[in-house]
């Protein structure tokens, strides 16, 4: 279980606060208007915010002041964060060796499974610059399947895919996901991918993140926050 606990953020004029909590497992979709906080909630579950009060845990244990390589969490970026000097085999060897270093046979052999499995076998070679968005994209979940870590946290991943591309993609970290058995959360504007992809959503605005509710009713009937936003 994610458990945010009476937790509380502030930056200047800015709060956020969040008490809820995510099963393992679970795909959630964490949606709401720009400048709510959505991206500010995975930055507080990943560790690289601080909140001011209350507590983040994951299976009951405390997390809060754990620094972001130690938590339980992965995440992607739309931006991919690849090193561009980097080989796709040297960029996905830091998930096993944080620390950089020679890989093992074996560890050598789990990154090009991993390359593999997102569709990338024999691009091990090339680096970031010499492959398109989409492949880009494969290789930073490639990543996250060698980090496997038990919580997956998206910030609008795909947004620069075409759409046929992102559909493809969200099916990909799903299946990856499955895999892993990892809550994932999912950041996104699109309120077709939470509800193609997440069963539950949390809905971020007017400074509360809101407990998970279902996204089919969620967008069936939804509250004044999140009509305004959606322009309904
Ligand atoms: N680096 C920063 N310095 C100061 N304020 C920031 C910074 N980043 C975000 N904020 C503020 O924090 C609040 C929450 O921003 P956040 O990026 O979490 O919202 P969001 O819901 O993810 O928005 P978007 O959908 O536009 O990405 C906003 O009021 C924003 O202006």
């Amino acid at each position: 279980m994610l458990t945010l606990e009476k937790l509380r953020y502030t930056e200047g004029d800015y709060s956020l606060s969040a008490d809820l909590t995510l099963p393992p497992g679970r795909r959630v979709a964490i949606i709401g208007p720009s400048g709510a906080g959505k991206s500010t909630l995975l930055d507080l579950v990943a560790g690289f915010l601080t909140p001011r009060a209350g507590r983040v845990l994951w299976q009951g244990r405390d997390m809060t002041a754990t620094p972001p390589d130690k938590r339980p969490v992965a995440m992607l970026f739309q931006q991919n964060n690849l090193f561009p000097h980097l080989s796709l085999a040297r960029n996905l060897g830091l998930a096993l060796r944080p620390g950089g270093g020679r890989l093992t046979a074996e560890e050598t052999h789990k990154v090009e499974q991993a390359l593999e499995r997102v569709g990338l076998g024999g691009l091990s070679a090339r680096k970031p610059g010499a492959l398109s968005g989409g492949q880009q994209s494969r290789a930073a979940l490639a990543r996250v399947l060698l980090q496997a870590r038990p919580i997956l946290a998206l910030d609008e991943p795909f947004a620069a895919l075409g759409p046929a591309l992102k559909v493809q993609m969200l099916d990909l970290v799903q299946e990856v996901a499955g895999e892993l058995g990892a809550l994932v959360l999912l950041v996104s504007h699109d309120p077709q991918d939470a509800r193609r992809f997440a069963g539950e959503t949390v809905l971020v605005a007017e400074g509360v993140a809101h407990p998970p509710v279902d996204t089919q009713e969620l967008f069936d009937s939804p509250p004044e926050a999140l009509r305004a936003y959606l322009g309904q």
